[in-house]
């Protein structure tokens, strides 16, 4: 049901078009696919894993420091219960989040402009975790870009169609951890949702928890492969594909011991124009910045005004 695909078919050039045929038929069925081959470090992996543990291990008043509620640009800690993925259901998650951005100079006249989304990291007090966070960042941003070729080549595109629009993007790194669960009723970790962005690349630790619900189907587990990245297809691919790609609902029951896992949310530059790709037949939507989508999305999912 979710495919494993192996990316090594495509970097080394052994298998490419079997890759991307079999990338493009995930992206327009389950719209979730497992990848391996992906060529990030695991040692690098476990370092983005151990820096979250000693994160949200440290003591609430430094974590308060670095609250996602100090900014408007959704960095730093988001404390449990604070967002509702799902907005229908009155439900808050359970679950804790450390953020980060794109890494911008506080003296970038952009972020001395106040412009949406061009802000600054906050960073906690704990030795390596900037660096790491930062390095996992690049090399997972990295990693999409290059998931963005074979999308281009998929759709019949030239292969470097997006190569340019990833440079300064609103890509978003977080770090989650979910208590274990109490036992009370309709506790959830992660409210039933599909993610905003491009693509997602989620790493997660083997607790059990993850759930997608495929269009008109059940819900059904998302497996775990040591080391191998839960792909998505997000919203703003599936508006800019005019609704050839699918992006997928999933949600996180509460695990029965803690569960971390690691989401990059690979997002286009701000002004990128995601309008109906060549080829993708009569536009569905109207053509709209990257940043104006993606606040839209983001302006529904928060139950606290962030930024205050
Ligand atoms: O933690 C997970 O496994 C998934 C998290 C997720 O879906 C999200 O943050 O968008
Ligand atoms: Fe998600």
């Amino acid at each position: 049901m979710i495919p494993v695909l192996d990316f090594n078919r495509f970097s080394s050039g052994t298998d490419r078009d079997g890759f991307v045929a079999d990338l493009g038929a995930a992206a327009r069925g389950p719209g979730f696919f497992l990848l391996t081959g992906h060529g990030i470090d695991p040692a690098l992996q476990a370092g983005v894993l151990a820096q979250a543990d000693a994160f949200f291990g440290l003591p609430l008043a430094e974590k308060e420091k670095v609250s996602i509620l100090k900014t408007p640009h959704y960095r730093g800690w988001a404390h449990d219960g604070l967002e509702s993925l799902d907005e229908t259901s009155g439900q808050k998650d359970r679950k804790e989040s450390f953020n980060i951005g794109y890494d911008m100079d506080p003296v970038d006249p952009r972020v001395l402009a106040g412009e949406p989304f061009r802000g600054v990291n906050q960073w906690p007090e704990l030795p390596g975790f900037r660096d790491t966070m930062l390095a996992y960042y690049d090399a997972a941003l990295a990693l999409g870009v290059r998931l963005c070729r074979a999308i281009a080549l998929d759709l019949s595109l030239p292969e470097d169609h997006f190569d340019t629009m990833f440079h300064e993007p609103l890509a978003a790194l977080r770090v989650l951890h979910y208590p274990p669960a109490t036992g009370a009723a309709g506790e959830i970790g992660a409210g039933a949702h599909s993610d905003y962005g491009v693509v997602t690349l989620l790493l997660t630790d083997g607790e059990p928890g993850l759930q997608v619900q495929p269009r008109g189907g059940d819900w059904i587990d998302v497996p775990h492969v040591q080391g191998a990245y839960v792909v998505n297809i997000g919203d703003c691919l599936m508006r800019w594909t005019n609704d050839i790609y699918v992006s997928t609902p999933h949600r996180v029951l509460r695990p029965k011991r803690q569960r971390r896992s690691v989401a990059m949310f690979v997002e286009a530059n701000p002004d990128v124009i995601v309008a109906a790709l060549p080829g993708t037949g009569a536009p569905k939507y109207a053509p709209i910045r990257a940043a104006d989508y993606l606040q839209s999305r983001l302006d529904a999912t928060y139950t606290e005004t962030v930024g205050g």
